[in-house]
């Protein structure tokens, strides 16, 4: 029976995990870790495919249906011969060999999941990598995000906190269809043994966030540097808190290499209003440019910040082993390496 922890609290599924694979168990035939990334087009999806390729023994295969993601942003691996590309909606069945699974298929920015509602994408998309997960006994890993906690009443956020959803409002497609997608995790996890990771990701920036894409440190700066006016929407005093990709990506692969089931907070605990952003950005990059005041969307979250404290826990790391390896980016790392395994 396996028995997992998270948030103190244990998760335990109540039936054994599927079993992977013969191939996996072979004396004489090592085969390389098979990893499926869906949404590896996408900004935090490339450079977690970066980060995978680098391990010799990880075959990486995306899935993507490049809505907001592009081919581009794996150009270096296309015809590498660890590296397989797939054109794919995750609302259709995928029939693949695979051991691990990052979900990460989805459109993140308000703007583009407003567009095309993507309801669908989070629960069939979920339920469809779920049975995959389940056919071939594969560990799966999703990218939920602290939308899950709304227009949040509880400051900072800790994964225990149930959040402030509105479920008919513009943004629900997406709160509400990570919500559901982390039910669907949670049953499949109990009711059918399968091995389950859940991220809450906070915003995360950097390179290859698509410039266009309406997120707010894409849009300042890009703003900045046509020399237009940085759209502060109201009132701008507004928090988030930002966390850069890389640590992003190395807080996602401990994730899944760890024994937690999740959900765990991963972000920056670092808090800035959105006026204080514009203020930094217009400093460092174009002085001259203005900051305006413009209307705001429905429901859009007053404050966000990530307790950190269960990801800081599970740095202890297996057997009680400190990480290893420095943190990157000045100490900024705020991800849960392994914990210590159950005897
Ligand atoms: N970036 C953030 O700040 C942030 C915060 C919280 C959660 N997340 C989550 O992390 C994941 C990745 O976010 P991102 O910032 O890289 O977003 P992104 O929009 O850059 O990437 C999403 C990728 O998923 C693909 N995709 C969308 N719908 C699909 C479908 N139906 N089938 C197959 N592919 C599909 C897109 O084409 C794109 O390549 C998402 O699940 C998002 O919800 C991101
Ligand atoms: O961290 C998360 O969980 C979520 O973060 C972002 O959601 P959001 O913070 O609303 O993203 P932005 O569009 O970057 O907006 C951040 C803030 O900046 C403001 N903003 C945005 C754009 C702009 O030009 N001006 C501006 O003031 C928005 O009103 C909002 O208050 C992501 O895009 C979600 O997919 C993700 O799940």
């Amino acid at each position: 029976m396996s028995k997992e922890v998270s948030n103190g609290v244990h998760h335990p599924a109540t039936k054994r995990p599927p079993m992977p694979s013969p191939l996996r168990n072979s004396k004489f035939f090592q085969a390389n870790l098979r990893i499926l990334v869906t949404g590896g087009a996408g900004f935090i999806g490339s450079h977690l495919v970066d980060k995978l390729m680098e391990n010799e023994k990880n075959e990486v295969i995306v899935a993507d249906n490049y809505f907001t993601g592009s081919k581009d942003n794996l150009r270096k691996w296309i015809g590498h011969p660890r590296f397989e590309l797939i054109r794919h909606d995750v609302t259709q069945p995928l029939l693949l060999e695979v051991d691990q699974i990052y979900h990460l298929a989805c459109p993140a920015s308000p703007i583009f999941y407003k567009h095309n509602p993507t309801i669908k994408t989070n629960v069939i998309g979920t339920l469809n990598m779920l049975g995959l997960a389940k056919r071939v006994g594969a560990r799966i890993l999703l990218t939920s995000t602290s939308e899950v906690y709304g227009d949040p009443l509880e400051h900072p956020q800790r994964e225990e906190y149930w959040g402030n959803v509105n479920p008919i409002g513009v943004r629900s497609c997406y709160d509400e269809g990570k919500r559901v997608a982390e039910t669907l995790m949670f049953d499949y996890h109990r009711q059918h043994g399968i091995e389950i990771r859940i991220a809450r990701i906070f915003n995360t920036y950097g390179p290859r966030m698509n410039i266009d894409d309406g997120r707010v440190v894409s849009n300042f700066i890009a703003q900045a540097l046509r020399g237009e006016h940085l759209t502060v929407q109201a009132p701008g005093t507004q928090t988030r808190s930002f966390c850069y990709v890389s640590d992003m990506v190395d807080g996602l692969i401990r994730l899944m290499e760890g024994d937690s089931t999740g959900p765990v907070n991963l972000g920056n605990p670092g808090e800035f209003t959105i006026m204080e952003l514009a203020e930094t950005v217009k400093e460092l990059i174009n002085p001259a440019v203005k900051v305006t005041v413009v209307e705001n969307t429905p429901d859009d979250p007053r404050q966000r910040k990530p307790d950190i404290s269960l990801a800081k826990e599970l740095r202890v790391g297996a057997q009680g082993q400190p990480p290893q390896g420095p943190p990157s980016h000045g100490g900024r790392l705020q991800v849960p390496p392994r914990l210590p395994r159950r005897p």
